[in-house]
């Protein structure tokens, strides 16, 4: 997150750091005990090894109450997800077993009905994402408060020029931004998961390069399908 603030330690219990070797590497969020919900672009460097997921922490070094590593039992990519843009870029991480929930683990709801969220609606994105452009990486969870811009605007000629489907959406990136390291993590707006934050053009804080999400209601039949169909 790219000139945003540190959160509030355990307010936003639903995130969840994906790791690999004990490195963050993307940010995600709990969308049911059992069940993370990240992006798959996240895979792309994994080499076929599985994340573990951290829930319940603020920091990624320091002791916490209830902060927890997870094993993953199996990662399922959306089908149309791949490498050579931004389409159906979903994650679903099944955890080897059912969160413990508590005060710092919490599920958040995403939003079911498909309509888009309002153009100026101000939204919050966090996560464990680079801070500037050197790349510095922070310990503690950031976050940051961006309005929703129009599908037109965010698709004009000298922005995303018509790239940004129906199934996604995007935020004013004009300084502060989400960057690399936070794509997965949820794009809350009114206390609804509304988005998952995608690499889009992997620019960070350039206003011509509003920051794009996958917006979550066109795939709540595929999540509610992958949750059914896997076993427990
Ligand atoms: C395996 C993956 C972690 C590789 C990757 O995603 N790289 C990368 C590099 C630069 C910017 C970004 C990036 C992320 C989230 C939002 C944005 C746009 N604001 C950029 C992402």
């Amino acid at each position: 997150i790219l000139r945003g603030s540190e959160a509030r330690p355990h307010l936003k219990p639903y995130m969840a750091s994906l790791q690999l070797d004990g490195q963050h590497v993307c940010g995600g969020f709990l969308i049911a005990e059992q069940w993370v919900l990240s992006a798959a672009h996240c895979t792309e460097e994994t080499d076929g090894k599985l994340f573990q997921v951290l829930l319940g922490a603020h920091s990624l070094t320091e002791p916490e109450p209830h902060k927890r590593l997870y094993r993953v039992r199996a990662q399922f990519p959306h089908p149309g997800s791949n490498i050579h843009n931004n389409k159906d870029d979903l994650l679903l991480l099944q955890l080897e077993e059912k969160a413990e929930l508590n005060s710092d683990v919490r599920v958040l709801p995403f939003q079911r009905e498909d309509r888009d969220v309002a153009a100026d609606t101000e939204c919050e994105v966090a996560g464990w994402g680079t801070i500037d452009h050197s790349g510095r990486r922070p310990d503690k969870l950031q976050q940051v408060q961006r309005p929703v811009i129009s599908r037109d605007v965010c698709n004009h000629r000298t922005r995303h020029d018509g790239t940004v489907t129906r199934n996604m959406m995007c935020t004013d990136s004009r300084r502060k931004d989400t960057c690399k390291g936070d794509s997965g993590g949820p794009l809350v707006c009114d206390g609804v998961a509304e988005g998952v934050v995608t690499a889009g053009s992997r620019v960070c804080g350039n206003y011509k390069k509003p920051a794009i999400y996958t917006r979550i209601a066109p795939y709540a039949a595929w999540i509610d399908s992958v949750m059914a169909s896997a076993d427990g």
